[in-house]
């Protein structure tokens, strides 16, 4: 039987990925989005000279033995001193205020004794002391954030006080969800004779709505030509950028979802990956939609959405491929076959070391061993096994 190689597939996938498109956003309404142009700094921030305490500018050379200063003013935030320190002098100021002219340093006001307009200093001066020059965060045309940067919190603030006030950010596609089988029935259904809950679905659009505009679940639909052919025709009619099949990817009879889709007009890519758990796996596209279909069994359908579509959805946002982790074995992994193994396994942290605990159950169709895990250890075709401590390598997943 002809297997395509992982590495093989994955890079026919992404190169069926179109290339960023951008919207253009409110920064309010940006949170999660990929950007897809850079954030340049427009100013320098801070934009003056800023004081980090609330206490005194003052020229450090003026700070000496008990000397009293006199103070001529005061600079607030949002309202500085409108002069220029001189000589023997100090001007009050608080946290975030511009340091006038002619200051060099500011003391808290812990060090200070006032006494009426007049002060003096209880530590000696360190001159920049307590002052954030201009500019010190960022300076005009900086870049504070490249293109396929990911929103989070720290990423708004920093693109806030760039001044940000509208992004560029990635357009993102629109997915449906399809589960096929007549045996399934959907969670809370009491369970008839030989009915199989559907888990699939939920688990999909759960990982993968982070990365699409939305994820549409079509439900399910029976292992019938007629059914299928009707709900693929209402999908391919919605236009989605990418529509994901789980189940009657095998060979079975009753696998009927790859002859609907290319009665559709779907362009098979390929069918079949050297790879366990997921070896049914198919994808193809119709006009712009990409469609993958990913077995059925519920462990073979994520790991395989983990290996292939959500990476899709990582270059379709630009959004950088996640490095695989480096982790020593905590345990030995057993001989491998020809297929390239994606291993349940939990990544512990012990004592100063973290490591990975292989999870011994390899069936398809376990989805309590896969609830457990949070990366699969990509044992390698043909792997003799290994021993505990050998560095390897795993995605991590969830
Ligand atoms: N003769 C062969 N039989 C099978 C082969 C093969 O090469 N030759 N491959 C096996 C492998 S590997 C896999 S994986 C499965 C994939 O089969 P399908 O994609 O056709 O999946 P189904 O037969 O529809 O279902 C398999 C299994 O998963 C359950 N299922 C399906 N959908 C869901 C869902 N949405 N939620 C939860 N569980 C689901 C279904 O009830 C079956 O138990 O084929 C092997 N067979
Ligand atoms: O590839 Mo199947 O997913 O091994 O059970």
């Amino acid at each position: 039987m002809n297997l395509l190689p992982v590495d093989e597939a994955l890079n026919r996938i992404l190169g069926r990925v179109p290339p960023v498109a951008a919207d253009r956003l409110a920064l309010s309404v940006s949170a999660g989005r990929v950007l897809a142009a850079p954030i340049i700094a427009t100013h320098d921030q801070p934009p003056f000279d800023a004081s980090a305490m609330d206490g005194y500018a003052v020229r450090a050379g003026d700070v000496a033995d008990d000397r009293w200063l006199q103070v001529t003013g005061m600079s607030q935030a949002g309202a500085g001193f409108a002069g220029t320190l001189g000589a023997g002098e100090a001007v009050r100021i608080f946290t975030g205020a511009p340091v006038p002219p002619g200051a060099d340093t500011v003391i808290m006001q812990e060090e200070a004794e006032r006494s009426g307009n007049l002060v003096r200093f209880t530590a000696p001066a360190r001159r920049g002391h307590s002052i954030r020059p201009r500019g010190y965060d960022f300076a005009t045309g900086r870049e504070i954030l490249a293109a396929g940067t990911r929103l989070g919190p720290f990423q708004l603030a920093a693109a806030a006080a760039a001044n940000a006030g509208v992004v560029s950010v990635a357009r993102r596609p629109r997915l449906a969800l399809l589960a096929t089988g007549d045996e399934l029935v959907l969670p809370g259904t009491p369970l008839g004779p030989d009915q199989i809950v559907a888990s699939n679905s939920v688990a999909l659009a759960a990982s993968l709505a982070p990365f699409a505009h939305d994820v549409r679940d079509w439900g399910i639909a029976r292992d019938s030509r007629n059914e299928l052919d009707t709900v693929l025709d209402q999908i391919f009619a919605d236009a989605p950028d990418i529509v994901v099949t789980t189940g009657g990817a095998s060979v079975g009879e009753h696998d009927l979802v790859q002859a609907a889709l290319l009665d559709r007009g779907v362009e098979l890519d390929f069918w079949r990956i050297n790879m366990r758990p997921g070896k049914p796996l198919m994808f193809g596209s119709l006009g712009n939609t990409l469609v993958f279909g990913l077995p059925g069994n519920p462990v073979s359908a994520m790991v395989t959405s983990e290996v292939f579509v959500k990476p899709a959805l990582r270059h379709w946002l630009g959004l950088p491929q996640m490095a695989p982790l480096r982790l020593p074995l905590l345990s030995p992994t057993p001989r491998n076959t020809a297929r390239r193994h994606f291993m349940r396994a939990q990544v512990i942290a012990r004592e100063g070391t973290t490591g990975l605990l292989p999870i011994t159950e390899t069936d398809s169709g376990h989805t309590s061993s896969l609830a457990m895990a949070d990366a699969l250890i990509v044992q390698p075709e043909h792997d003799p096994g290994q021993e505990a401590g050998t560095v390897v390598s795993a995605l991590e997943i969830g």
